[in-house]
């Protein structure tokens, strides 16, 4: 039986990346990506976008919904001050468990709780599971039709507050136009969206970045 794509970024990660050195994982993963397979990672293009917004925010606890292999995880945790971390939700062990060794690899796993499980189980725990108050910033990168209804499950358990910053990966490809619709058009939110490209390749993607006016 052959290798998993998680599998072949994880190998290419350690072939190739420097133990402890985030930036040269995900130059790996990108280059990997870029020329010999196409993933679903958010990209060299789309990347310094959410790079900018994580800095501007400098969240003290922020949360992505979709680890995959933790490319993402890795861009927001590498921008943390010490004493930040990062929760990130992935239900699928065998992304999980590759992902928790990329993020390792990276030398990130101290700011890092990557938790098994499906968001609509975790998110209501997080308040006395997980010691959470409220999130700073959340990234959206799991399967495009849950961005709205977690997006509505987090206000409902009192999880966003005046201020946090939601930032959604693939508004445009796949489309995620429900969520957009709602963020947009809802009173409780200001929305910008930043143009950019489906990762690794010309095709128009973007990040839809909206803040809760609480
Ligand atoms: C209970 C479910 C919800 N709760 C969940 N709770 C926990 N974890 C969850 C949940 N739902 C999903 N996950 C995990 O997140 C990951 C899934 C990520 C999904 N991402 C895309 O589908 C995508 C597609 C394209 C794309 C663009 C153009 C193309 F032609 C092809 C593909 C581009 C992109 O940038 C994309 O991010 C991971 C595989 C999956 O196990
Ligand atoms: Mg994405």
């Amino acid at each position: 039986t052959g290798s998993t794509q998680p599998q072949r970024i994880l190998k290419a990660v350690q072939n190739n990346a420097t133990w402890g050195d985030a930036e040269s994982v995900i130059a790996t993963i990108d280059n990997y990506c870029r020329r010999k397979e196409w993933a679903m990672n958010v990209g060299d293009d789309k990347g310094p976008i959410l790079d900018s917004v994580v800095s501007e925010v400098s969240p003290k606890v922020a949360l992505e919904l979709g680890t995959y292999c933790g490319y993402s995880t890795i861009r927001i945790a590498r921008l943390l001050s010490p004493g930040s971390c990062l929760i990130t939700l992935e239900f699928n062990p065998d992304c999980a468990i590759i992902a928790r060794q990329i993020i390792a690899w990276a030398g990130l796993q101290d700011r890092v709780q990557l938790l098994e499980g499906p968001s609509k189980d975790l998110i209501p725990q997080m308040k006395e599971s997980f010691r959470v108050k409220s999130f700073d910033f959340v990234f959206l990168d799991h399967w495009k039709e849950y961005y709205l209804p977690d997006t509505k499950l987090l206000e409902e358990c009192g999880l966003l507050r005046k201020g946090t910053v939601l930032l959604a990966d693939n508004v445009i490809c796949p489309g995620t136009p429900k969520y957009l619709e709602y963020v947009r058009n809802s009173p409780r939110y200001e929305s910008c969206y930043f143009k950019s490209h489906l990762e690794y390749t010309k095709v128009e993607d973007g990040l839809e970045k909206s803040v809760f006016l609480g």
